[in-house]
């Protein structure tokens, strides 16, 4: 089956357990490969036919920038369901890295795969 990624999409939210988190807006990078057939909009050139990556982005952006979780894992889980609600996907894999983090680190965060049940 075919893919259609997302690489490093960078969002500012509120995320984080301590209290100096709760105050300040960091960035998380999402990386997410959505299982697609891209057989039909290849053979029909059509927008309609796709999966649209940048109406996954725009969503995904509205939700994180507005969202306030504690835990990676919970906001991780939460952009996998809106992608399998609300699009032609039956199988994601998300990535979602909180850069400078930890010091010492580049990067840490979570890797899920979920599909439709
Ligand atoms: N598995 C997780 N571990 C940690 C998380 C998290 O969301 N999931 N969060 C923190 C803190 O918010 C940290 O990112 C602040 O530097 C620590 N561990």
């Amino acid at each position: 089956m075919d893919i259609v990624f997302i690489e490093d999409l960078r969002i500012d939210t509120v995320i984080g357990i301590y209290d100096w988190e709760r105050r300040i807006r960091q960035t998380v990078a999402l990386d997410i490969e959505m299982r697609f057939d891209n057989t039909r909009p290849a053979a029909t050139d059509r927008i309609e036919d796709t999966l649209d990556y940048k109406a996954v982005s725009k969503r995904l952006i509205a939700f994180v920038e507005a969202a306030e979780f504690q835990l990676v894992e919970t906001l991780a889980e939460r952009c996998a369901a809106i992608i399998l609600d609300e699009f032609e996907v039956t199988h994601v894999k998300l990535r979602l890295a909180k850069p400078g983090a930890v010091r010492g680190s580049r990067s840490v965060g979570v890797q899920i795969e979920r599909a439709r049940s």
